[in-house]
């Protein structure tokens, strides 16, 4: 059973979860704002005949967020899900992007 006003006199809850909803859409946003870019990469790569997954440079991006999310007090574990994750939406996008 969730825990809602009755036992958050001080609103503690309510409003950490406010600031939750701000992060979580201020997050949204910038993977928006990253699969954009990705998209134009994709555009770029359809006209050159490039191949949308390059491994290389996706585990320089993994070793990259590895170690901005050690700083940040995050797992490896759970960088390399959420980065495999948004690259598995970047392929997606990619491969749409050679549609137009
Ligand atoms: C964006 C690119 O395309 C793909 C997507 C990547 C990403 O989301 O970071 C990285 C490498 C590629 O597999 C790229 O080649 O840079």
């Amino acid at each position: 059973q969730d825990v809602r006003a009755d036992k958050d006199n001080g609103n503690f809850l309510e409003s950490s979860r406010m600031q939750i909803d701000s992060v979580d859409h201020a997050l949204i946003q910038l993977i928006g704002r990253r699969e954009d870019i990705v998209r134009a990469i994709g555009r770029y790569k359809a006209e050159k005949h490039i191949a949308p997954l390059q491994k290389a440079r996706f585990n320089e991006v993994l070793e990259q967020s590895i170690a901005e999310g050690k700083k940040a007090g995050l797992s490896p574990e759970f960088i390399k899900t959420l980065m495999n994750a948004i690259h598995e939406e970047s392929l997606r996008i990619e491969r749409d992007s050679t549609a137009y």
